[in-house]
């Protein structure tokens, strides 16, 4: 379990990648009025991948196969931990969010992401 210091919150968000289409997961939320990954605050008892698979559950309905790390991100009081994931059962529901997209990786820049996902954003613009 990683642990952030005791202001810091401690957040993951799924990359949830289509290699056949090259497009990611992203999700709008009424609170912010902006993309983020799919994903939220991990809980005590969980390690991140745990906390993952709960969150994409809960506010997709998909289950999903956490892998590689993408980017460890510190901004404010709001540490993200942003996760490779595959869909391996469901489709996407929209329990949560004003709306999902599957957003083409050269038309990520068009979004207006959460600042802290914006080191993840660019990260997976600049992939080849
Ligand atoms: N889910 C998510 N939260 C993000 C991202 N980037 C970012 O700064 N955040 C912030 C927004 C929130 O302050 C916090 C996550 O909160 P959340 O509301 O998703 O947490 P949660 O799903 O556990 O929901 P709740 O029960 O606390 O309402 O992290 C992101 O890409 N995904
Ligand atoms: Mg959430």
């Amino acid at each position: 379990m990683i642990l952030g210091s005791d202001k810091m919150q401690l957040v993951v968000g799924a990359v949830i990648y289509n290699s056949d289409t090259d497009r990611f997961l992203c999700g709008k939320r009424y609170k912010y009025n902006k993309w983020e990954f799919i994903g939220g605050k991990v809980e005590e008892d969980e390690t991140p991948e745990e906390a993952l698979r709960r969150e994409v559950i809960e506010e997709i309905g998909c289950e999903v196969k956490v892998g590689d790390m993408v980017k460890d991100v510190q901004h404010d009081n709001i540490r993200l931990l942003t996760y490779m994931c595959d869909i391996e059962l469901g489709k996407p529901v929209l329990y949560e969010h004003e709306a999902l997209a599957w957003i083409k990786r050269d038309e990520l820049w068009m979004y207006d992401f959460l600042e802290a996902d914006i080191p993840t954003v660019r990260e997976l613009m600049e992939w080849v």
